[in-house]
């Protein structure tokens, strides 16, 4: 049996992890913090999570339950995933990370500590997003450099990082099959007098409202046609699922950073 840690168990992304845990066979709840001052803290995680008690109570100290898991499942805030990391690194423990909005530096943190320990990190964990995202290679190719490519992501009103990690990676994965560099080749929104658009750009467009789980269309217009790769969730359930897939995963796999594309053999 593997034992699951889940910070952020009020959270969104949280408390669907925790039903995920307890659906899966193999894997149990072994521990859930929350943040300190939190008012969940003390509740029963599977109580919170609308599943029944699970004899797990929300803590909020990571340290005073490490030996009560052996993979942490992290979507939090970068800030508080890398106090995470420091604390699987000392103590030799798996990750799986779903965090997203890292700076560069703090990426480059997460790679060092794969040295020491197993860790899947993506920043979305649906099956079908990492579908699009072969898909996206295959397109990027095929359509090369006489397409404007456009990428379009709505969120609900909560989200605090843009555009979205998905976003990025998929950006990532399209600048990589044509040879760009996506540091210099990116346009983040546009306003005002833009000129007319450059072709080796690729454009970034930032939806919030509401209550969207998270939806991306990436758009290949060309003179007379244009394709689009287009991926909706409809509930955070399709992440959750990935995660504890990849948290069964990573717990028989060495010290080294993998993605879903690991997890789900693509
Ligand atoms: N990779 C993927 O497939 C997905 C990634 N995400 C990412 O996951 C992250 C979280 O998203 P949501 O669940 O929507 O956010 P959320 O704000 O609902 O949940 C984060 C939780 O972390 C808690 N927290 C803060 N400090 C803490 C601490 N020191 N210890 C323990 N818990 C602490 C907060 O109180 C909150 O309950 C975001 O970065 C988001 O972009 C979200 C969905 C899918
Ligand atoms: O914050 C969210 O909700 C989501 N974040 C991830 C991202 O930034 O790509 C994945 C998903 O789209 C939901």
């Amino acid at each position: 049996m593997t034992r699951i840690a889940i910070p952020g168990a009020a959270g969104r992304m949280g408390r669907n992890l925790i039903d995920a845990c307890q659906r899966t066979e193999g894997l149990s709840l072994g521990a859930a913090t929350e943040r300190p001052g939190h008012e969940l803290i003390g509740s029963d995680a599977g109580v919170v999570a609308g599943v029944g008690a699970l004899g797990v109570l929300i803590g909020d100290n990571l340290e005073a339950v490490v030996d009560d898991f052996d993979v942490l499942i992290d979507f939090t805030a970068p800030a508080v995933t890398l106090v995470h990391l420091d604390l699987c690194r000392r103590h030799g423990k798996s990750m799986v990370i779903g965090t997203t909005g890292f700076s560069e530096e703090q990426k480059q943190q997460i790679q060092d500590a794969a040295k020491d320990i197993s860790i899947v990190f993506a920043p979305n964990m649906s099956v079908g997003v990492n579908l699009c995202l072969k898909l996206l290679d295959i397109a990027a190719r095929v359509l090369g450099d006489d397409v404007d490519i456009e990428i379009i992501e709505a969120h609900h009103r909560h989200k605090v990082d843009a555009p979205s990690g998905t976003a990025l990676r998929m950006g990532e994965v399209v600048a990589d099959a044509l040879g760009r560099d996506l540091k210099t080749c990116a346009v983040y929104g546009r306003e005002g007098i833009t000129g007319a658009r450059d072709r080796n750009t690729i454009g970034f467009e930032t939806i919030r409202a509401g209550d969207i789980v998270g939806e991306h269309t990436v758009m290949f217009a060309a003179e007379g046609e244009r394709v689009e790769i287009i991926h909706k969730a409809s509930s955070r359930m399709t992440f959750a699922s990935g995660a504890v897939r990849a948290a069964g995963w990573v717990s028989g796999h060495s010290s080294g950073l993998y993605d879903m594309h690991d997890v789900l053999g693509l």
